[in-house]
């Protein structure tokens, strides 16, 4: 069988390395001494020129377990394998992980590595490490950190306040960008509590810039965190990868999201709300994911050459262990949101991105900017978990998503072999946000503004378990390949054994003396002709059991397909309703606010013309005014009343003399005028002096309504028809009392 030849470094979108997991435990060491592997690495063949630059194995061979239908063997090719005894440092090195991030910090070349793997075949443990080990994460951290460890720049640095403004205006994200320190206390609060919770001492501690911002309440013990970090392996050490840089001044920028169900969620927005009595809510997944906004993968006005996730939060790290701690605080996040699902982080794609930015000269004179590159460290879902999930509600979204991001991975990581040899291949990146996120910085871009920018390198690293889910595993593998090949191994048939043995035997069998061959020398030509016509029979089996293997393996992918497009199918319907549900809520509101708005018109309306008819009735009424008498003319009418009185009391006084003929009948007291008041006429009728105090009193009236100021203070009520004083009967009261 010839090998299958492996994309060339040159040309390849991704370089794929395969990393075989060594059994974790004594069970499954035991297990892999019993047990036969159907995943072999081959051997170096210093022969083939596929393999002759390397000296390192390359290829791997899948045997079906026994119990499999499928007899065929499949043979993949990768950029390197690396079996069960290689070390985090070895893969780091060998992978190229140094160049990728010297293209990074020199080349001006973003770099990107990820992880694909079934569950439990060592993603995490190639990525972020283990409880000994750093990971690839780390690793690349630390070369980093070094290697800008003379030009780096802090945020929380007294000496360039405008570090973090010039940072944001140069940031074509339209990310919000925090110094670690208020980062790291928006999350955990005050360092002076980090001091009595925990006496580690951690690089923040020596870390003094005052708080500059206003944040939340914090969520999350920082002596939880401390605690982990100073956990944290130090080994292997890379010190002697750093590289160098130009002496510009550089900072590090570091942010990190997940891609769960097409969506992409920012992992430093804590989702976290205070409860009632200080506590925090950690709901389900679903409902985190949902408090969070997602954001856009879209090209901005600072970007308009390439999409970009927009609306991130970014943190500007110096050191090591401020990246640390914003790594933690992300991943804490993520396994927070997966909790709610039951499942482990793989529910989502995680992406932590590590961008280097150099001070540039902007276009304007004295103008700072930063310019510079992104290396993005992905951690892919496991795909076993979507392929077994149990469907039903969220659940089936997530693993219909997954299913269906990996698929297109899938179809992606096939065409590049295609698009590698020249081919006018599209890869169809643009089918779901990963592979959008993974893909779209991998090929030159035509536009104008990036004609300096280089396409991306990039590295898959897919882990396997030898002893692992065959199905699950040769899924992966088959999709994640350079290149594959199919082969029907031929086991040595009972025919050919036996024509074998006649033609030797009749070529080495003895003759008589006489000459004379055996007995059976008619019937071995017959048996040889027998044979030749089964060997022609096997034959032609063996070339048709190829093609149902190809055709079994076609059945697979077509069926893992339709699962995936099922799924999808469910998941768009799912979206078309909760869409429909949303723009019907949304047209309920407008109509709402529409009728509102027509009805307060209305009202509106109906008070105008209320208030209209009011003024006109108003109009329309006149008031009817006396006119005013003149002084000369109340003057007369007074008299004329006096007169009246005076003859009134005259005649009562003679009606009262005619009335008591024994009674001298008084004298009538004279009647003073000279200041205009009246005195009392009798002693006895006590009547009269009220009535003459009344006629008094209305003169009085009189007189002081007729002056201006009386006049200008009048009021409506004066404005009436001026009561006519006449002395009536009564107020002199009934003439039988008197
Ligand atoms: N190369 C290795 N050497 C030693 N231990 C390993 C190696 N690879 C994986 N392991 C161990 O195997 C176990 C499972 O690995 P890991 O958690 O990395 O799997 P995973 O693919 O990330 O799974 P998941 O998708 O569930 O996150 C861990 O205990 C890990 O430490």
């Amino acid at each position: 069988m010839t090998p299958p030849k492996p994309a060339s470094s040159q040309t390849s979108l991704f370089q794929v390395y395969l990393r075989l997991r060594p059994p974790i435990t004594k069970e499954e060491a035991a297990n892999a001494q019993r047990c036969e592997r159907y995943l072999n690495v081959e051997p170096v063949d210093t022969q083939d020129e596929s393999q002759s630059h390397s000296d390192h194995p390359t290829h791997i061979t899948l045997q079906p377990p026994n119990d499999s239908r499928k007899r065929a063997v499949e043979k993949f090719a990768f950029t390197r394998v690396f079996e069960e005894d290689s070390r985090q440092l070895e893969l780091f090195e060998s992978t190229g992980m140094a160049s990728l991030i010297d293209g990074v910090l020199n080349e001006g070349r973003d770099g990107l590595v990820a992880t694909l793997g079934v569950t439990g075949s060592g993603k995490s443990h190639t990525i972020l490490g283990s409880k000994n080990q750093r990971g690839i994460t780390q690793m690349s951290l630390d070369v980093l950190f070094r290697s800008l460890s003379g030009t780096i720049q802090s945020a929380d640095s007294f000496e360039d306040p405008s570090l973090l403004p010039s940072l944001s205006a140069s940031d074509s994200s339209e990310a919000q960008i925090f110094s670690a320190r208020n980062f790291i206390h928006s999350i955990y609060g005050d360092p002076s509590e980090r001091s009595r919770a925990s006496r580690a001492q951690t690089p923040m501690s020596r870390s003094q810039t005052p708080m500059t911002e206003s944040f939340p309440t914090p969520v999350i013990p920082r002596r939880h965190l401390n605690q982990r970090l100073a956990a944290l392996p130090v080994t292997p050490d890379v010190s002697h990868l750093s590289t160098k840089v130009d002496s510009s001044e550089h900072v590090v920028v570091v942010s990190m999201y997940e891609v769960y169900n097409d969506r992409i969620f920012d992992l430093l927005s804590p989702s976290l709300v205070p409860g009632p009595g200080g506590t925090m809510s950690r709901q389900g997944a679903n409902n985190q994911r949902e408090r969070r906004r997602p954001l856009l993968f879209k090209s901005t006005e600072g970007s308009p050459d390439r999409k970009i996730v927009a609306g991130l939060r970014k943190v500007v790290c110096s050191t090591y262990e401020e990246a640390m701690m914003v790594l933690e605080t992300g991943l804490n996040e993520r396994r927070i949101a997966g909790t709610g699902s039951n499942n482990a982080s793989s529910r989502s794609h995680g992406f932590f991105c590590l961008e280097v930015k150099k001070k540039v000269r902007g276009r304007r004179y004295g103008e700072v900017a930063w310019a510079g590159n992104t290396l993005t460290v992905v951690d892919l879902a496991g795909s076993e978990r979507a392929r077994n999930a149990k469907t039903a509600g969220a659940t089936l979204a997530e693993a219909g998503k997954i299913n269906e991001s990996l698929m297109y991975l899938g179809q992606c990581l096939q065409m590049q072999s295609a698009f590698q040899e020249g081919n006018k291949t599209v890869v169809p990146y643009r089918q779901c946000k990963l592979t959008e996120l993974l893909f779209s910085n991998s090929f030159p871009s035509s536009h104008t503004a990036s004609h300096n920018r280089h396409p991306q390198k990039a590295i898959m690293i897919v882990t396997a378990d030898p002893l692992g889910d065959f199905n699950a595993t040769s899924q992966i593998l088959r999709y994640s390949a350079l290149a594959r090949e199919v082969t029907v191994p031929r086991i040595p048939s009972v025919t050919s054994t036996i024509l074998s043995g006649s033609s030797v035997s009749s070529q080495s069998r003895p003759q008589t003396a006489t000459g004379r061959t055996t007995p059976y020398s008619a019937s071995t030509e017959d048996l040889e002709e027998a044979a030749r016509e089964i060997v022609r029979i096997t034959d032609d089996c063996e070339v048709l059991i190829l093609k149902l293997a190809e055709e079994e393996i076609a059945r697979q992918e077509a069926e893992f397909k339709l699962k995936a497009t099922e799924e999808k199918c469910l998941s768009i319907e799912q979206e078309v309703r909760e869409e429909c549900w949303a723009e019907m809520d949304e047209r309920m509101q407008e109509e709402r606010k529409r009728w509102q708005t027509a009805w307060d018109q209305q009202t509106g309306r109906n008070e105008e013309h209320l208030d209209k008819k009011l003024e006109l009735a108003s109009r329309s009424i006149e008031i009817y005014e006396d006119p005013e008498p003149t002084r000369d003319e109340r003057v007369d009418e007074l008299e004329r009343e006096n007169d009246y009185l005076y003859s009134k009391i005259a005649a009562l006084e003679r009606q009262l003399n005619a009335q008591s003929p024994t009674h001298k009948p008084k004298a009538a007291p004279a009647i003073r005028e000279s200041n205009g008041d009246f005195s009392l006429l009798s002693n006895e009728s006590s009547d009269l002096e009220n009535i003459l105090q009344k006629a008094s009193t209305f003169k009085l009236a009189e007189e002081y309504q007729s002056t201006p100021k009386a006049k200008t203070a009048t009021t409506a009520a004066s404005a009436k028809k001026p009561r006519r004083v006449t002395a009536r009967k009564k107020d002199l009261g009934p003439e039988d009392d008197l």
